[in-house]
């Protein structure tokens, strides 16, 4: 399956992309299970209809639904090549190919490092139209990756939310589940859960409580494994 969805192509070449009024930077954040992929593939949808070359990438890092598609929470698919990095997106799609792009979709922005270079690079310099979809915030509400830093250079920037898992009110965070402490962690609803302001406050004390509870148990249970040692 090509991740180059084809329309007719235009033989336009970087010089004229420059100057094209057409070249966009779209940005799409929140939570998980917001909607932003569904946004995402919308948009990218509505590009192909209007005749637009469009390629679609998502990190190599996240294939918990497809290697080589992006997949949406409810199972809608859409092709794209799957990249540890996007510098290297050029060269993997070849340059006749990547000069006859429109637009270019980013899935997981979150986890390219060079996202900032890249988006500068492929509006400004290249003509492409760029719409991507990432988190805001990792798990402790902290910025993710790069993708805040591309709102300075953005078009528009747009904010979802997802439903409350506990109240169904509008949810803006992402409540992880488990004790696992580093910033990257592949999940999905085993792992997370889209939550509002209260009941990320409350979750969040619950998890470090548990966290807590669980540290010093094991503690516990190191010492008197040490003491059993001791004593044989
Ligand atoms: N708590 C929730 N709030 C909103 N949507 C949810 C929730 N749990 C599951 N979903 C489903 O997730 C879909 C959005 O999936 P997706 O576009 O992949 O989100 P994102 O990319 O933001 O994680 C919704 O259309 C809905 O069917
Ligand atoms: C909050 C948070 C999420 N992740 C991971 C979990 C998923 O694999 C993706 C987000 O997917 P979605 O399309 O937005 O549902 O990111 C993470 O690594 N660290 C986090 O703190």
């Amino acid at each position: 399956m090509s991740s180059l969805q084809s329309s007719p192509l235009s033989a336009s070449s970087d010089a004229d992309k420059r100057d094209n009024p057409m070249s966009e930077i779209h940005v799409i954040v929140g939570p998980m299970f917001a909607g932003k992929t569904t946004a995402l593939l919308r948009r990218i949808n509505s590009e192909c209809s209007n005749g637009r070359n469009v390629a679609m990438i998502k990190s190599s890092k996240d294939t918990r639904y497809a290697v080589d598609s992006v997949v949406t929470h409810d199972g809608i698919k859409f092709p794209c090549w799957a990249l540890p990095n996007l510098l290297s997106f050029k060269e993997t799609l070849g340059a006749e190919a990547y000069e006859k792009l429109d637009v270019i979709g980013i899935d997981e922005a979150q986890f390219f490092d060079d996202l900032y270079d890249f988006c500068c690079n492929a509006a400004d310099c290249n003509g492409k139209t760029v719409i991507l979809a990432g988190l805001d915030g990792d798990y402790m509400r902290r910025s993710f990756g790069s993708v805040l830093d591309i709102i300075p250079l953005a078009d528009t920037v747009t904010k979802l939310t997802a439903r409350c898992e506990l109240c169904r009110k509008q949810a803006f965070f992402t409540l992880r589940k488990t004790d696992e402490t580093k910033t990257e962690l592949i999940g999905g609803a085993d792992v997370y859960m889209p939550v509002c302001r209260q009941h990320y406050v409350n979750g969040q004390s619950v998890v470090e409580v548990t966290r807590t509870v669980l540290k010093s148990c094991s503690n516990v249970q190191t010492d008197s494994c040490l003491e059993e040692v001791a004593v044989v």
